[in-house]
Formats: C-alpha cells, structure tokens, sequence
C-alpha cells in the first residue's frame, strides 16, 4: 500500500501530466484515504467505502492518464472499460461482473510477476546448474543420465574444475550461442475452459485436473544457452512461486485496492447522442447493471469470490449533452467526487511536449539518436507545432492531446525515413522546418482528417 501523502502523489503525477490540478487532487485523497483506511481499527474499517469519483472533460485531455499513473504509483490492479461496450449489439446483457473478473486476472498477473522477481535470483541460480548439467555429463554413474535433474537431487555436488571453467565462460557469456539439449516441461494443454457465468471457480478446477492429466511431463528441447537460460529461469521461478498463495494474494489486491476506470459513462444516459426507445432502455439498463458493482457486492470469478465493497471506481466522460444529474440517482451518490478537466490549449501543448518524463520529444530525439542524428527542438519550432495540433483540433475535431502525436508522426517522417543515411548531421527543429512539413496541410481541412 502507497504511503505517499496527496501532496507527494500530485508531486508525482505532474511528472507526467500538465494541468488538470483538480482532477489530481481528488485522485490523490482517494490513494490516501485507502492508507488512512487501512489504518482505523477494523470494525470501523469495513463501513468506509471508496468515494467514488466523477472525472468531467473532453476526449483527450488527460482523464485515463492520470488514472493509471495513480495505479502505477500505488501498485495497484487498473482496468479501463467502455461503459457503451455493454451496450453493443452482441453484448446487451453481457455481464458488467466480467470487469471485475479481468481485474483479477490482471491482479494474477501482476503478483505473479512481483513473486516471480522475488525468487529471480534463486531460479537464477537453479537455471545455471541445469544448463552445467546440460553440458557436463552427471559424475553419478547412472548411466545414460546426461540429463541431470539436480532439482531432485538431495544435495549439490561439488564443482570439478571443468564445471568450475565452464561456469565462469557461461557467466561471461563466452557460451551464450551454443546449442544444447534440455529438458523443459511440456507446455500445458492449449485448453481453454469456459464456466457458465457464475461457476467461474469450476473453470480453475478442471484447469488443474488437466494439467495433472498431463502430469509433469517434460520434453527435450535444442537451443542455444542464451535463450535455454531465460526458459530455465522461467521454469524454475515458476516451481517457486505457489499458485495458491498467488491467487490469495492477487484477489486481496483487487478488493483493498482495484481501481476501475469507467470510461463514456455520459454515453449511456437517457440524454446522450441519438438516445432513442429501445436504446434508452439497455443505456439505463447498463447503469442498472453496474450499480451492484459500484455500491458492492460479490462477484464470483475464476479464482475464487471478489468482493467490490472497497474497489474504487473512476467514471469519466465529456458530458456534452447529457449531464451527471441524467445519471440514474443511485449512482449519481455513487460518484460523490465531481472534478473538471479543462480543455486543452496552446501553452499546455508546448508544455506536453517539453516537460513531462519521456516527453514526446525526448522520445523522438532517443529514437532518431540511435541513427546517429540529432534532433534539435528549438522553442519557436515547439511552439508551431502546439499552434498547429491546436489549429487542427479546433478545425477538425478536437481529440486533445492525442493531436500531438498525429502531428509529430507527419512532421518527422520524412527524417524518419532517411535518418539511416543522414548520421552525423544535426537537425533543427525550428518554425522554419514545421511550416515547410506541415504547411500543406495546414489550410486542407480535408487533407488534415484524414492525415492528421
Ligand atoms: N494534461 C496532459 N498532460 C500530458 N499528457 C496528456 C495530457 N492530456 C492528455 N495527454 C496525453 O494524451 C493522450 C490521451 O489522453 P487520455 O487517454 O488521458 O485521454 P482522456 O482524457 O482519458 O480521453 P478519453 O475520455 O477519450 O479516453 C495520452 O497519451 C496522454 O499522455
């Protein structure tokens, strides 16, 4: 659990994006409060519940961004969903619990990885001496045992001198391109099993049933030490690491600290864009939905039974049409945090692209100076290109800061293209050169939707 102050946590989030102080404000005291929460003795702790937070902007000015930096910042399991994707064909009626069933998946994935870290050294180790073993034949008289597998041995023999010799050339990487032949776990079946919904928990037991099915088996494969050690490593973090204790882990990382992003919440109100009828009723139906999730309840998946009680939920959408107050009321008191982002202009443009960690400048300059070249952004060429996103969103539609991207990619391809040959040479990124590339494009708003 992050133990970072708000202040700390908005500190943090200005490293990556420009404005929008509110919106991280109210983000930054949901993260603590989860500390603060942790903190009262615990029959008060399961009566405090998240509150919520409505994020109010438009497309492209940050709202996801600042979500999943918190996550990041606060380790926590982050998904982001559609709230219209419940409304497609195909998928009225889709359970919205399947949300909080990707979310443990994405828990499973990232503790396993954090355990995984946890042993490297260890699994390290244990892929070191079966690649030794690989290359040296057992000095136990087992005959054909070429094979060793010291994971079954009770204790490690000592180092000959040749095992000694090799150890230290496959440590220096002097074997890295040679083959060898190992002996790898086979690959579990390709099964994929699907429960009904509601009996998630069963798909996990015939998972293991059919692995046990194939039981351990193993399978020799040829491949240079390079890529036998990464699959050893794997291999043998993977024995280390307890499923079960994965799946505790992963499912209490969900309910104490998930956060979920609900994306065009606006768009499934009786208000929004072209309701009509029918639709009205699967966009309300949608909130009807959602709401168990968001006021709490259990939902079962795979793994084993989440509760939503303390998952913090962030609803987001531009609100053009439909206001917040065309939410249904349960959930309008769901989403107690309203916060605005403003719409983007030219001064946060030039700051987008300078000031955040891995700007997109930055990453242009990396990228170009593994040719060799050197891009040179002077401030005059930074602010053009702002004026120009800018330009082009008030013209065409405006999609925010994404517009940077689409306007960088269309400024720099020609020096993408020809980087190769041009090493040595320094380029200046000046007014100069964004008028010349992106002039043409500049009075065709026609050419500009479909370029830019
Ligand atoms: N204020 C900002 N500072 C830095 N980068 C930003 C800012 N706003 C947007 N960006 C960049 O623009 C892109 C899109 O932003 P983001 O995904 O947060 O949009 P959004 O507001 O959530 O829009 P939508 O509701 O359409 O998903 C991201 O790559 C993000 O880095």
């Amino acid at each position: 659990m992050s133990e970072m102050t708000p202040r700390e946590i908005v500190q943090e989030l200005d490293k990556h994006i420009i404005g929008q102080q509110s919106a991280k404000r109210a983000v930054a005291i949901a993260l603590r409060n989860r500390w603060r929460r942790m903190q009262v003795d615990e029959t008060l702790r399961n009566e405090i519940t998240p509150k919520n937070i409505l994020m109010i902007g438009p497309t492209g000015v940050g709202k996801t961004e600042i979500a999943r930096r918190l996550a990041r910042l606060a380790n926590a399991p982050f998904i982001k969903i559609e709230a219209t994707k419940f409304t497609e064909v195909g998928y009225v009626g889709r359970d919205v619990e399947s949300i909080i069933r990707d979310l443990v998946d994405i828990a499973i994935k990232m503790t396993r990885e954090q355990e995984m870290k946890k042993v490297g050294h260890r699994a390290e180790d244990a892929a070191e001496e079966r690649i030794l073993d690989a290359l040296l034949p057992s000095p136990r008289p087992t005959g054909g045992g070429f094979f060793a597998q010291p994971q079954e041995e009770p204790q490690k023999p000592a180092d000959s001198d040749t095992r000694q010799k090799l150890r230290k050339k496959l440590r220096e990487g002097e074997l890295d391109e040679r083959e060898i032949e190992i002996e790898v776990s086979a690959t579990p079946m390709g099964v994929e099993i699907m429960a009904p919904p509601g009996m998630e928990e069963m798909t996990s037991q015939l998972q293991s049933m059919f692995q046990n099915m194939s039981g351990g088996r193993t399978r020799s494969r040829k491949l240079r030490i390079r890529d036998a050690w990464k699959l050893l490593r794997d291999e043998e973090a993977a024995k280390m690491v307890n499923d079960e204790d994965v799946k505790t882990r992963a499912i209490t990382l969900v309910e104490q600290n998930g956060i979920v992003f609900l994306d065009e919440i606006d768009k499934v109100t009786q208000r929004s864009e072209g309701a009509s009828g029918s639709a009205d009723v699967s966009r309300e139906g949608v909130q009807r939905d959602l709401l168990p999730l968001v006021e709490g309840s259990t939902v079962s998946t795979k793994h084993g039974m989440v509760r939503t009680d303390h998952i913090l939920f962030i609803a987001s959408g531009a609100f053009h049409l439909a206001k917040p107050s065309d939410l249904i009321p349960e959930l309008q008191g769901r989403l107690p945090i309203r916060v605005e982002l403003d719409a983007l202009a030219v001064e946060e443009f030039v700051r987008i692209l300078t000031e955040p960690d891995a700007s997109l400048t930055e990453q242009y300059t990396a990228l170009l100076a593994t040719e060799g070249v050197t891009l040179a952004f002077t401030p005059e060429g930074i602010e053009q290109i702002a004026r120009f996103a800018w330009e082009v969103n008030e013209r065409t539609e405006n999609i925010g800061a994404r517009r940077l991207h689409t306007v960088m990619e269309r400024l720099l391809e020609e020096i993408s293209f020809e980087a190769a040959d041009r090493s040595g040479e320094t380029i200046s990124v000046d007014a100069a050169l964004v008028d010349k590339h992106l002039a043409d494009l500049a009075g065709d708003d026609d050419l500009s939707r479909y370029i830019l």
